[in-house]
């Protein structure tokens, strides 16, 4: 059987095999004593076969004596990628959620911000399909087996051309986008392509709520298939653990993962920055006005601050940063809370954004002192900024109970994100117990919320 996501192993080594292995083969009819396997790494780079097998060997010594019979195959990422005829075949992109720490909503406005990566990932996989078929998979936003027959050849490329105008009307007017090479307003069979991937969206009643999910990749896919074969066949498969919705930049690392994946598949190398570029485009269908905050740490990775500033790096702080992510469970859009903190920023004048700037250029400050020193300004800065986002009217009164709760405990809390809903985040002291957090929860479970504790920094964009 060819192991895939759905045959996924559940027994201990099968697990620990997954991690590294693109195939595995169990051919022991479910004794578990039987394996054939492929694996790819880094390590195997430029070494002889036996050499590499050596390695396998090394790694599984416990677990290859209770085996009968282990075969291997193993590739470096460049054997594997030729063995595969990767950019024809088969790309695959993942990338992780974000936490905002400080900055949300005055960043759109271009005042300093500060995020961090998380441990949770969207992953994009793009396959080959048969025929002329586009077969998507976005179990996240409720579309599955979601099927698009694309006409076969691109003479009969014909759209309605309402909603593509609008799309291209914001997009292509955009300077950011001609910096893309393959984007010409003049190309008429690129805007043919996108005006008949808009009428798909228009007039297939299967889509509803997920109207934004199918418009980034109709986008993604018309701008980069002028690398490829438009009518060609596709199996796009989004997979996650990023709750849409919810303040965790879903839609960041679904933009980013997709142009990662898309970029490869065409073979076109694109670089961050690119990617980045088309992301926050795609970013663009689904906020209106996103400030690439989102896709930017999404794409970097371990913490950034944004707007990016030349040869300055936020570096993790020395001590530990722990949060506790609390899920209202209300679920709001982004696009309509950017909307409203810039109804209220009419009303109440943009001072705030000032104090809101300085606030988060503290608080990267403050992330490279000492613990005691460090910990104690970011309390008071968390508290600080969570009632500007009040002002801006992007609470909610769940997200308002979460924070009093933290309070009577002793501990500050503030929205992430966007706000309306989703995630607020409590600081929890470096040095909390396990049981102190454990207490922490449990009293969020009393008023139904659930929480976890969330591993902040780490990887960005990854290909494996
Ligand atoms: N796994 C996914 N598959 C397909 N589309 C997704 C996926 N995750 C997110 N999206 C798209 O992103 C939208 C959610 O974006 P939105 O900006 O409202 O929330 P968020 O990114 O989770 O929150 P925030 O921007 O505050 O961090 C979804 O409606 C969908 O269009
Ligand atoms: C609300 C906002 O500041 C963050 C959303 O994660 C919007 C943005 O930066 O684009």
């Amino acid at each position: 059987m060819l192991a895939n996501e759905k045959a996924k192993p559940t027994n201990n080594f099968l697990s620990l095999l997954w991690r590294v292995l693109k195939e595995v083969n169990d051919d022991s009819d479910g004794c578990g004593q039987k394996f054939r396997v492929v694996v790819v790494s880094p390590l195997f780079e430029g070494k002889p076969m036996l050499q590499c097998h050596k390695l396998v060997n090394a790694a599984l010594k416990d677990e290859l004596q209770q085996i009968h019979a282990f075969s291997q195959k193993t590739f470096s990422p460049s054997q594997w990628e030729k063995a595969q005829g990767v950019g024809a075949q088969s790309a695959m992109c993942s990338a992780p959620g974000k936490v905002i720490l400080f900055g949300e909503h005055s960043v759109v406005y271009k005042k300093t911000a500060v995020a961090a990566c998380v441990s949770k990932r969207t992953k994009v996989c793009l396959t080959a399909g048969k025929g002329n078929t586009i077969l998507m998979d976005m179990p996240e936003v409720g579309l599955s087996q979601f099927e698009v027959e694309l006409p076969a050849d691109e003479g009969q490329v014909k759209g309605s051309g309402k909603l593509a105008n609008s799309l291209l009307a914001s997009l292509l007017e955009d300077p950011g986008v001609q910096n893309y090479g393959t984007v010409d307003k003049s190309d008429g069979t690129l805007m043919q392509r996108l005006d008949w991937w808009a009428g798909i969206i228009e007039n297939n009643n299967k889509i509803k709520f997920s109207e934004q999910a199918l418009s980034v990749l109709a986008y993604l896919h018309s701008f980069l298939t002028p690398r490829g074969k438009f009518c060609q066949g596709l199996d796009v498969r989004v997979t996650s653990d990023i709750r849409p919705g919810a303040g965790m930049g879903s839609s960041a690392a679904y933009a980013v993962a997709l142009a990662g994946a898309f970029g490869k598949f065409h073979t076109a190398n694109l670089d961050n920055a690119k990617i980045k570029e088309l992301a926050w485009q795609a970013e663009r269908l689904v906020h209106g006005k996103p400030s690439g905050l989102d896709t930017t740490v999404v794409c970097d990775g371990e913490i950034v601050r944004f707007p990016i500033v030349e040869n300055v790096n936020v570096p993790r702080p020395a001590w530990p940063l722990r949060i506790l992510l609390v899920d209202s469970g209300v679920a709001r859009n982004t696009k309509r809370m950017v909307e409203i903190a810039a109804e209220k920023l009419k009303e109440i004048g943009t001072d705030i954004l000032e104090e809101m700037d300085q606030i988060a250029v503290e608080a990267i400050r403050a992330l490279t002192l000492s613990q005691d020193e460090g910990y104690k300004i970011i309390e008071d800065l968390v508290e600080k900024n969570h009632k500007c986002l009040v002002q801006l009217g992007v609470s909610h009164p769940a997200l308002d109970q979460i924070c009093s709760t933290a309070a009577r405990l002793g501990l500050k809390a503030k929205i992430t994100g966007a706000g309306g809903g989703g995630n607020a985040f409590v600081l929890l002291p470096p040095n909390m117990t396990a049981e102190k957090v454990q207490e922490l929860q449990t009293a969020y479970q009393a008023d139904n919320y659930q929480s976890f504790e969330v591993t902040l920094f780490g990887p960005g964009i990854s290909f494996d």
